[in-house]
């Protein structure tokens, strides 16, 4: 049974609210549109969603997600403290995991002096026009909008900007024809400069996820980038350990070259929740420089990203992570 076999079930008023409805080993998530509903309405449709697909062979949960009427449009925005670390990498694969969620969701490339998600998006060529004096996004085959500088200059072309027009810049990524996306996942430049200032200034994030490979530097770095959203006043979602345990290729021993749980220990520490951890793995990097995002599929490094995207609905929806 397809997620479209499944939906044509059915009836046609509950069907036109289907934001998605996914099954996998026999459970089905329906995210549904709840607006203008009150709450004995939206119960009646998840009571009858459940009756319904309940009954279906192959289906043994339903679970639904009810959501109110179009928040406005939030920024989340994915920070680290050192360079390196895999935050765009992190970025993609969770607004990806967002899409398949059923989130409208762009991507912001705020690393304007070393954009990389054109590539990781795999619409590298592609340019965004202007509508109205405001840029309008780039498609792409993974359901995920994005702005990036480096749709903007010639490839490989290095930008030297100072900080002001680094700012306004980002402005213009930021401040543009977004339409309904709700979410915006802004990669951040590394550090606490110019451009995280601007960000904090103008657009406040509703909130930040932090991303530190497992070593004790980046941990010192990626405190320094929670304490810069602390201070003001952007709520850190969590922590995100990245590039932990590596699988060797040819015996599948573990081994840790940056060090095991660091981040968790650091989390804890500070007081944040521990998001996930994503494994070192020459398949996400490989996966990652061909613009095939492993969120998009369903293997162990896609399920890996996936449960991070997750715990950053939940953020969304307001329960804990
Ligand atoms: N979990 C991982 N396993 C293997 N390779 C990874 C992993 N995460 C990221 N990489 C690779 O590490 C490199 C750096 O990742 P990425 O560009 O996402 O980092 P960044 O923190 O955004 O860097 P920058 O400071 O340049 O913005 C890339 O080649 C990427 O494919």
């Amino acid at each position: 049974m397809t997620d479209e076999e499944l939906k044509a079930r059915l009836p046609a008023a509950i069907a036109a609210r289907v934001r998605s409805l996914r099954i996998a080993e026999g459970r089905v998530t329906a995210i549904l549109d709840a607006s203008g509903l009150d709450a004995q309405g939206r119960s009646d449709i998840e009571a009858a969603v459940k009756d319904t697909l309940g009954r279906t062979e192959g289906v043994a949960e339903v679970r639904v997600a009810m959501m109110a009427d179009r928040p406005a449009r939030r920024i989340i925005a994915i920070g680290s403290g050192k360079g390196g670390v895999g935050k765009s990498t992190l970025t993609t694969n969770l607004a990806v995991a967002l899409a398949r969620a059923g989130r409208k969701v762009g991507i912001v490339d705020a690393d304007i002096y070393g954009p990389s998600q054109p590539k990781l998006l795999a619409n590298e060529g592609e340019r965004p026009v202007a509508e109205n004096d405001k840029l309008v996004p780039v498609e792409s085959r993974w359901g995920v909008r994005v702005l990036s500088m480096g749709h903007l200059v010639e490839p490989g072309r290095a930008i030297a900007w100072r900080g002001p027009m680094a700012g306004r810049a980002l402005g213009q990524l930021i401040d543009a024809q977004w339409g309904d996306t709700e979410l915006l996942l802004v990669d951040l430049p590394p550090g606490t400069g110019d451009v995280q200032l601007t960000m904090l200034q103008r657009f406040k994030p509703a909130g930040a996820v932090i991303v530190s490979t497992p070593q004790d530097l980046a941990l010192i770095d990626a405190t320094r980038a929670m304490q810069m959203f602390e201070a003001g006043g952007v709520p850190v979602v969590g922590l995100v350990e990245n590039m932990a345990g590596y699988a060797c290729p040819h015996c599948g021993e573990i081994s840790d070259p940056f060090g095991a749980g660091g981040g968790e220990a650091t989390a804890a520490e500070k007081g944040v929740p521990f998001l996930g951890r994503i494994p070192l793995a020459l398949g996400i990097r490989e996966a990652s420089d061909t613009g095939t995002p492993p969120a998009a599929g369903d293997d162990a490094h896609g399920e890996a990203f996936r449960a991070i995207g997750d715990r950053l609905v939940r953020w969304l929806d307001g329960a804990d992570t």
